[in-house]
C-alpha cells in the first residue's frame, strides 16, 4: 500500500506535477488518512515509488527493505525505527511502571505521546513541506517487557571520548532505578568481549563513580564484529536489551546486530547511543563528549600559544581530532581567539607560492612575531601523500591510519625559514590521547544523562534505533541513517566564514574549489531524481538532505 501526500491548497504547480507522477490521481482524491493507517512498510515489492524514495534520501536498496517510511500532510514524512511488534505481531505489552514511580508520576504529561515526531528542518519557509521527521524519544505508557523479564548488556566501542563511563552509569542506574531492572551486564572490550570474554555483572552500586573517571570501565577496541557469533551469545544467553555505545563503524555493527536479530524473531530491543570526538555523526546535532573535547582543546592552545609569545618568531603548532571533519578543530579555534591558522580536512590548502601557508607565516610572523596553528588530523593528507610514499595502512576496523599532518608541518615550515635563513622556532603539540582520556565535564554528563535514559524508554517500549538529539529534541533514529553519511563542516557555510574572518587566514580555495564545494552542496540538498520517481516523497527527502543542524548555526 502507498499512502499519499496531500497538498498544500498554496502549491498548485507542485500538485498538478504529483498528480502527473502518481497516475492521473488528483490530490483530491487522496482521501486523508488517519495517521497510523497511512504507517506503511517499504519493502521492495509493496512500495511503488521505492526506487525514488532511495534515490531521494541516500537508502541503499539493502537499507530501503528495512526502511519504515510514511507520510502525512503537507510533505510530512516519518522515517520510522523498527518495532518487535514489526515481526513478532502478537508481542504483549505492559502498563510502564514509571506511572507508579514517586519522582515521575508527579510530572504532569511525563509520557511521550505515541504521535509525537521531530522535524529534521526547522528552518523553513512559507511554502516549505514538512520534510522528514524522527519520532520523539521518551518514556511510553505501555512497554513491550516486564521488569523481571529483563536482561540488558551494555558494550563500548572504537576510541575513546569524554562521557562514555557517564552513559554507562546512567544506563545502569536509569534500568534499574525507573524500570527495576536489576540483570545488566556489562560486555568487555568492545564487540569481540560478546563472545570472547565473561560478561559482567554490573548494579548502580558498581557504577556509582564511575562518571568522574575517564575512558571506559568496560574496556573498548576496534575491528572483532563478528554479527553471527555475538547473536548466538545474545540468543544463548538470554540477552533481550543490547545498548551499544560508539561511532559510525559501531553504529554499522548495532545495526548488523539487529538484522541479524530479526532475521532470527529474537525479542531482543537494540538500542545505539552514538558516540564521536570527531562529532561526524550524521543527523544528530552533536555527539556527547565534543563540548568537553572542545574545552580541553583549549589547554593545548594555550600551552601553544605561551610557547609563541616567548620566543623570536616563535609558532606553536596543535594538532587536533578529526579524522575527516575538522569541528573540534574549528570549535577550539573560534573558542580560544588565539589561533592564526586553522586546517581541517574539508578545506584544502597548499602550501608554496602566493596564497599559500609559507606566504601567510612569513606575514604573520613579521606583523606579530609570534603565530598559533590548529590542525585536524585529517587536513592535508593528500598533500602529504605527494612527499611521502604512503602504505595504505588501516587499523583494526579497517580506517585508514593517516600520516602525521602535524609532524610533516613541523619539518616543512622549518626548511622553509632555515632556506630563508629566517630565525624561528616551532612547538608542536599532540594533546589527541589526553584529550579523548579527560572525563565528560558538566554540560556533557547532563546530556550523557538524557541520551542513557532515552535509549532505555526506547528499547522498553520495544524500538531498535540510535537515539541522538535532533533540533534539541531527543530522537530515535533509524541506524541506516547515522551511517550512510558523515557529518563535515561545511566550508560554504557561515560557521567557516566565521572562522575565516576570525583569525584572518587566507581561504587557500581557488574559485573552482568553491564551485565544486557549492556544487556538492547542491547536489547533497537535491539529490538527483529518476525518472517517473514520485516527486512528493522525494521532495520532502530532498529538503532534509540539507538541515544536518551541525552545519548552520
Ligand atoms: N561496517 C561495519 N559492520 C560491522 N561492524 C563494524 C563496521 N565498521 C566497524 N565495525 C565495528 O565497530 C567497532 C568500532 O568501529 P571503529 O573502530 O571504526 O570505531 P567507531 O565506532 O567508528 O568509533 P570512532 O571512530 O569514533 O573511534 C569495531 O569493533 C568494528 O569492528
Ligand atoms: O589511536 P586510536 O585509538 O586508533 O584512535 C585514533 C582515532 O580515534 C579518534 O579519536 C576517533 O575516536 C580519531 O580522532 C583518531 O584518529
Ligand atoms: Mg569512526
Amino acid at each position: 500500500m502507498a499512502s499519499h501526500i496531500i497538498l498544500p491548497p498554496d502549491d498548485e504547480e507542485q500538485r498538478q506535477r504529483d498528480e502527473e507522477e502518481d497516475g492521473g490521481q488528483s490530490a483530491s482524491e487522496h482521501a486523508p488518512l488517519p495517521f497510523s493507517a497511512m504507517c506503511v512498510r517499504i519493502s521492495r515489492d509493496s512500495y511503488p515509488n521505492l526506487r525514488a524514495l532511495r534515490n531521494a534520501s541516500a537508502v541503499s536498496l539493502a537499507d530501503a527493505a528495512y526502511a519504515k517510511i510514511s507520510e502525512g500532510d503537507f510533505g510530512y514524512v516519518l522515517d520510522d525505527v523498527p518495532h518487535l511488534a514489526d515481526y513478532l505481531p502478537d508481542i504483549p505489552t505492559y502498563p510502564n511502571p514509571l506511572q507508579d514511580h514517586p519522582a515521575y508520576s508527579t510530572v504532569k504529561q511525563y509520557f511521550v505521546n505515541e504521535d509525537d515526531t521531530v522535524p529534521q528542518k526547522v528552518v523553513v519557509q512559507k511554502n516549505s513541506r514538512r520534510g522528514v521527521h524522527f519520532r520523539r524519544a521518551g518514556p511510553r505508557q505501555r512497554v513491550y517487557f516486564e521488569s523481571d523479564e529483563v536482561k540488558a548488556c551494555i558494550v563500548t566501542c572504537g576510541g575513546l571520548c569524554p562521557g562514555l563511563n557517564t552513559v554507562i552509569r546512567e544506563l545502569v542506574c536509569g534500568l534499574s532505578h525507573m524500570y527495576n531492572v536489576n540483570k545488566i551486564y556489562g560486555i568487555q572490550n568492545g564487540y569481540k568481549g560478546f563472545y570472547s570474554s565473561n560478561y559482567l555483572a554490573v548494579t548502580p552500586k558498581t557504577v556509582n563513580d564511575i562518571h568522574k573517571r575517564g575512558g571506559t570501565v568496560l574496556g573498548t577496541s576496534r575491528g572483532g564484529h563478528d554479527t553471527k557469533k555475538i547473536v548466538d551469545n545474545i540468543q544463548d544467553r538470554g540477552i533481550n536489551q543490547v545498548y551499544i555505545i560508539g561511532g559510525d563503524g559501531t553504529q554499522k555493527g548495532a545495526y548488523e546486530i539487529y538484522k541479524e536479530i530479526r532475521k532470527r524473531g529474537l525479542k531482543v530491543a537494540v538500542a545505539g547511543v552514538p558516540k564521536t570526538i570527531d562529532n561526524d555523526i550524521a543527523i544528530i546535532d552533536k555527539s556527547f563528549g565534543f563540548d568537553s573535547a572542545v574545552e580541553e582543546a583549549q589547554r593545548a592552545i594555550d600551552s601553544a600559544h605561551v610557547e609563541a609569545c616567548s620566543a623570536e618568531n616563535g609558532i606553536g603548532l596543535v594538532k587536533l581530532m578529526g579524522r575527516y571533519s575538522g569541528f573540534i578543530a574549528m570549535y577550539a579555534t573560534l573558542a580560544s581567539r588565539d589561533v592564526d591558522c586553522c586546517l581541517i580536512p574539508e578545506s584544502p590548502f597548499y602550501m608554496d607560492g602566493e596564497g599559500g601557508l609559507l606566504q601567510y607565516i612569513e606575514k604573520r610572523l613579521k606583523e606579530n612575531k609570534h603565530m598559533v596553528i590548529v590542525v585536524a588530523e585529517g587536513a592535508g593528507q593528500d598533500i602529504i601523500a605527494k612527499s611521502i610514499p604512503s602504505s595504505d595502512q588501516q587499523d583494526a576496523s579497517g580506517n585508514k591510519l593517516l600520516l602525521d599532518i602535524g609532524l610533516w608541518l613541523t619539518h616543512k615550515i622549518k626548511d622553509h625559514f632555515k632556506s630563508k635563513k629566517v630565525e624561528m622556532t616551532i612547538k608542536y603539540i599532540d594533546p589527541t590521547y589526553m584529550i579523548r582520556a579527560i572525563p565528560s565535564n558538566a554540560s556533557d554528563n547532563v546530556y550523557c544523562t538524557l541520551l542513557a535514559h532515552s535509549a532505555i524508554h526506547g528499547a522498553m517500549a520495544g524500538y531498535s534505533f540510535t537515539v541522538g538529539m535532533v533540533n534539541g529534541r531527543h530522537t530515535y533514529i533509524p541506524f541506516y541513517r547515522v551511517t550512510s553519511t558523515r557529518n563535515k563542516v561545511k566550508i560554504t557555510d557561515r560557521m567557516w566564514a566565521r572562522l575565516l574572518s576570525s583569525t584572518n587566514q587566507p581561504s587557500f580555495l581557488s574559485q573552482k574549489d568553491i564551485d565544486e564545494a557549492r556544487e556538492a552542496d547542491r547536489l547533497a540538498n537535491k539529490p538527483p531524481l529518476p525518472s517517473g520517481a514520485n516527486q512528493s516523497v522525494a521532495n520532502a527527502f530532498g529538503q532534509s538532505a540539507s538541515s544536518s543542524s551541525n552545519g548552520e548555526i
